[in-house]
């Protein structure tokens, strides 16, 4: 199968745009060289899906910092020339002769991973979320209507034979749920956002709200998204700096949720997801932190990004920090073990409290 002319023609017009864009700083920009154009144009996956789902997200958002999604499995290895480079930029290193270690989430270290704030200064909540994909389904730009709906209503049950008892709970569809209970959701960090522009251009909000959905336990602190970015987002948070708790819930459901629905996973690249920056062990641990003296310092982000964090603001990706409060995380996802990069936060994090700490 080759991709039509028409077709063709576009992702050249997205190359041309981002050789004129001299203020675009992405991945793709940086790796979709006139060699790796010439050679994956004509190409298609066994789906349909040819170079411009994978690029089109980052030629329509310029400041995107990725810029590239995988419309299904199949592109990460047809399209490798573009994926593989951009992979080993964002994972520290990751190689395309590299594989994703065996899996360790960390069950023996929880204990560990003691309380990062005990006097609760500092931090004001932990997350850590995991993706994963249901064996099976491509990822949403070749997913139709009917797979969202199946999936759905897959999920559902499984949650409905969830009975522990911190970790029951309800699913609450996107559909029908009213504008006030949604707006508070997404507010209070529990619900993902409407509308991702970086999403939208990638063809990933098709059909919506149909098929999208949230579940989580009485207290808030086991959530699943169902449908967003990722086929299911699992996460675990709270509020304070107990990362071990979290992880430990995290595992607990996970591992729930794991005997019910086979996961996609690539030999290679561990844990299959929408995009490449989930790849691997799919973990981001995070904490919302006030740190309002060494964040006001110009080394702040090389402090950061010396120790692999990733900043982001109150409000998550793409969003700005609000009343000094920033959201730290592990920035790599692939090439390390779910506990190593949980660690990642949390030996950065500690590090950073102490900073604060010494600072005038
Ligand atoms: N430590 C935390 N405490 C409370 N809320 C958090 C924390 N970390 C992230 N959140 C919230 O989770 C929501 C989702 O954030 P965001 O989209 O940045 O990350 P994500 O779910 O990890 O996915 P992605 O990386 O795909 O964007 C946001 O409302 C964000 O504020
Ligand atoms: N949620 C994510 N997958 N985030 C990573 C990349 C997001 C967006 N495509 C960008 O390049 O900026």
């Amino acid at each position: 199968m080759t991709a039509s002319p028409e077709v063709q023609k576009s992702i050249e017009e997205v190359y041309t745009k981002l050789q004129g864009a001299s203020d675009c700083t992405s991945l793709l920009k940086k790796h979709l060289t006139k060699d790796v154009v010439a050679k994956n144009k004509s190409k298609k996956t066994r789906l349909g899906a040819t170079l411009l789902d994978v690029i089109q997200s980052g030629g329509e958002n310029l400041d995107s910092g990725v810029g590239i999604y995988a419309p299904d499995a199949e592109s990460y290895t047809l399209f490798s020339d573009l994926f593989n480079p951009v992979i080993e930029e964002y994972h520290n290193g990751f190689k395309a002769t590299d594989t994703q270690p065996a899996i360790d989430l960390g069950e023996k270290n929880v204990g560990d991973l003691t309380d990062l704030d005990p006097e609760g200064k500092f931090i004001v909540s932990t997350r850590i979320r995991c993706g994963r994909s249901l064996q099976g389904y491509p990822f949403n730009p070749c997913l139709s209507e009917t797979n969202y709906k199946m999936m759905e209503t897959r999920m559902k049950e499984i949650f409905s034979s969830i009975t522990d008892p911190e970790l029951k709970g309800t699913y609450y569809p996107l559909t029908g749920m009213d504008e006030e209970t949604k707006k508070k959701l997404i507010a209070d960090h529990f619900l993902f956002k409407e509308g991702d522009r970086f999403l939208k251009a990638a063809n990933a909000n098709r059909y919506w709200p149909n098929g999208r959905g949230i579940f989580h336990n009485e207290k808030k602190t086991f959530l699943v998204w169902v449908n967003e970015e990722d086929h299911l987002r699992i996460i675990s948070m709270q509020n304070g700096g107990n990362v071990g708790e979290v992880l430990g819930r995290l595992i607990k459901g996970l591992n729930l949720v794991a005997v019910k629905a086979p996961f996609a996973r690539h030999p290679r690249l561990g844990w299959l997801t929408f995009c490449p920056t989930n790849l691997g062990t799919t973990v981001r641990a995070s904490v919302h932190i006030k740190l309002p003296k060494i964040s006001a310092k110009d080394d702040f982000k090389k402090i950061c990004s010396d120790m692999k964090l990733q900043i982001r603001g109150i409000h998550g990706e793409h969003s700005e920090s609000k009343e000094g409060i920033y959201d730290i995380s592990n920035k790599q996802r692939l090439g390390l073990t779910e506990y190593q990069a949980v660690r990642q936060m949390y030996d950065g994090v500690k590090k950073l409290i102490e900073l604060e700490k010494a600072a005038a």
